[in-house]
């Protein structure tokens, strides 16, 4: 599908939801209001659990924020619900940026467990504060008005909600594509991977949960002035639920899901209403519940994927359009060939009583392959992740370009220069070939939320494809750049992660046993590659099990056994070390 097709899609649908006051009943119209309020909230869910994973059970408590400081500036205090609405907006995101503050360090289930106190306590909190009216709520909130119209009746207030809602599919499609997005969308991978790239996780995930409860305050503003009315019961826990199976029933990750997950929760809560008296004689408002429930349950046993992935799956997949040729990015300056890149004192690392890397020390240096190899349990691993970051020193130094890296970040020092690899792959499956190595390119680009919301990154964006599309053909795979990540052999995956890291471009290039799973050709190919590369003096780290692959290819090598290092050299010497062929080499030697 082209992308002018698209364009005539989504003209299409706009143009039909502008049409739609013409022909469609009052109740009808008045469902379309609450479906868009409804949309709004779903779309932040979207970003926030779809996205980068952070399931919340919170957000109803932010509609319920937002919908509140409106219903007081009006309706308590007098003023414009224009106001309403700025006051709404910051107090939802400030209060989401100081829960979030507080709580995103949490991993996992707890971190969902969270969300489900502090939107109790919201919650709570509106039904018991005297000047919020406690239970009985707050009434006589004033309409909307621009100028002199105030917007009384559903059709005047439907194009508003419905204008918001465009609005938020667009931002957050605009988004979604942006630097900032594609570290959003890559959070699912794990921490470790995202702060590989240089992403402070932490910080994009507060972005993430911020920018997830902004459609939800404007949601919030809106019901208020729709209903005339706020109370607690709209913004409790039930009601969070509500949101999330709607993101869920829609399509995880998908924008437009959340306008059809409302739409399929609202319209199916109604004809549970009006067909399920019919088939059950005396039904009553929980056997609705329950017959809801029953289906959604249904719905996760057979398309838990949600409803647009599913029809997308028959769509012909958009044509992708080359953007201009763009100024290229900023190059770092490689140090001077032989110069220490990286040097390793005394490096200790414990685990309660087990020593797993024993006061190593070692040194890279610029322009050669060093392989740092020995047998299970050597301390490899754990010593590879002392270098990047991803595990802090017991005891010892690590300085990389004459710097200590001690308790400094993994994404800083990925930032500083240092690109790696896993040993179990780490990409994105569902993003194509260029948006995985338009991940590497996060440290050497600027653009932040907003100008990415705003599509005002065109030209670093385009700097950031072209040298994705460089890198991608660095390595082989330029020939399908928009082929899902998740479709490659291993061999080719593990071939995409250096592009990726090269994106970065790197002073340092770290891989994490590159050759593990590949077949013999595979490994010859990528052998080549590696040393192209330090053609190119580029320097490079390899934690390796496969010593055919290490002994042809390295310029020196250290050798690990029992969490200590037992021998340093080139590859000849090593070979016929004693300890090492006792430690390890036996076999080959
Ligand atoms: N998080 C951890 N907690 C406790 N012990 C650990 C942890 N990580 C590693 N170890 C232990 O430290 C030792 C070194 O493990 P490490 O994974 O670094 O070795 P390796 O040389 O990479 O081995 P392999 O080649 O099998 O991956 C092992 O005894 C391992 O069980």
């Amino acid at each position: 599908m082209k992308k002018s097709q698209i364009y005539l899609i989504a003209l299409a649908a706009v143009l039909c939801v502008a049409a739609a006051p013409f022909v469609l009943s009052a109740f009808s119209l008045t469902l379309l209001n609450f479906i868009g309020i409804y949309s709004l909230v779903a779309i932040g869910l979207v970003l926030v659990t779809g996205v980068t994973g952070i399931v919340s059970f919170g957000q109803a408590a932010f509609v319920g924020i937002a919908a509140y400081a409106t219903a007081w500036t009006t309706a308590l205090n007098g003023y414009s619900p224009w106001l309403g609405l700025i006051l709404g907006v910051i107090l939802t995101c400030s209060v989401a940026g100081l829960l979030g503050l507080a709580t995103l360090r949490l991993k996992g289930h707890f971190l969902s467990l969270s969300t489900i106190a502090w939107g109790l306590a919201i919650a709570y909190l509106f039904g018991n504060v005297p000047w919020l009216g406690q239970h009985n709520g707050i009434s006589s909130v004033p309409p909307i008005s621009i100028g002199s119209v105030k917007l009384m009746e559903s059709w005047q207030i439907y194009y508003l909600i419905w204008a918001f809602v465009v609005a938020a599919v667009v931002l957050a499609y605009n988004l979604l594509n942006s630097r900032v997005g594609r570290a959003m969308r890559t959070l699912r991978g794990g921490d470790t991977l995202v702060e590989s790239l240089g992403v402070n996780a932490f910080r994009i995930k507060l972005i993430s949960f911020i920018v997830a409860a902004l459609p939800a305050a404007v949601s919030g503003w809106l019901y208020a002035h729709l209903s005339r009315f706020v109370s607690p019961v709209p913004f409790e826990a039930g009601m969070s639920i509500e949101y999330l199976m709607m993101a869920m029933i829609g399509g995880h990750g998908s924008i437009i899901g959340a306008i059809v997950g409302a739409s399929f929760v609202t319209l199916l809560k109604n004809s549970i209403q009006d067909y399920l008296p019919l088939l059950v004689k005396g039904a009553s408002g929980q056997l609705e519940i329950v017959a809801f429930a029953a289906l959604f349950i249904l719905f996760l046993q057979r398309a838990r994927q949600g409803v647009v992935p599913y029809v997308r799956r028959y769509l012909p997949r958009p044509i992708p359009v080359t953007p201009p040729k763009a100024a290229e990015l900023p190059r770092r300056i490689q140090p001077a060939p032989g110069t220490v890149l990286l040097d390793a004192s005394q490096v200790e690392r414990r685990f309660g009583g087990l020593v797993a890397v024993n006061q190593v020390s070692f040194d890279v240096r610029a322009g050669e392959i060093l392989g740092l190899i020995g047998p299970n349990g050597a301390g490899k691993t754990t010593m590879f992740n002392l270098l990047t970051g991803a595990l802090k020193l017991s005891a010892g130094e690590i300085s990389f370009a004459g710097k200590s890296v001690n308790g400094r970040r993994q994404y800083q020092i990925a930032q500083s220069g240092v690109a790696r690899t896993f040993q179990h792959v780490k990409l994105r499956p569902q993003m194509t070939l260029i948006e995985n190595v338009m991940l590497g390119t996060y440290p050497r680009t600027k653009t932040g939320f907003f100008r990415g919301a705003f599509k005002l990154n065109s030209a670093e964006e385009s700097s950031a494809y072209h040298e994705a599309l460089f890198q991608l053909r660095r390595v082989g795979l330029g020939d399908k750049p928009y082929e899902l990540a998740g479709n490659l052999s291993l061999g080719s995956q593990r071939v995409l992660e250096i592009a990726r890291a090269l994106a970065a471009d790197p002073i340092l290039l770290v891989l994490d046993e590159p050759a593990a799973g590949l077949r013999r050709q595979e490994k010859q190919q990528l052998a080549e590659l590696l040393r192209s590369l330090r053609s190119e003096n580029l320097t490079i780290l390899l934690v390796e099990h496969d010593m055919e692959f290490v002994m042809g290819l390295v310029d020196r090598i250290v050798v690990m056994d029992f969490g200590s290092k037992i021998c340093e050299g080139v590859p000849k010497d090593v070979r016929n070390d004693a300890r090492v062929q006792e430690a390890y080499l036996g076999a080959v030697a």
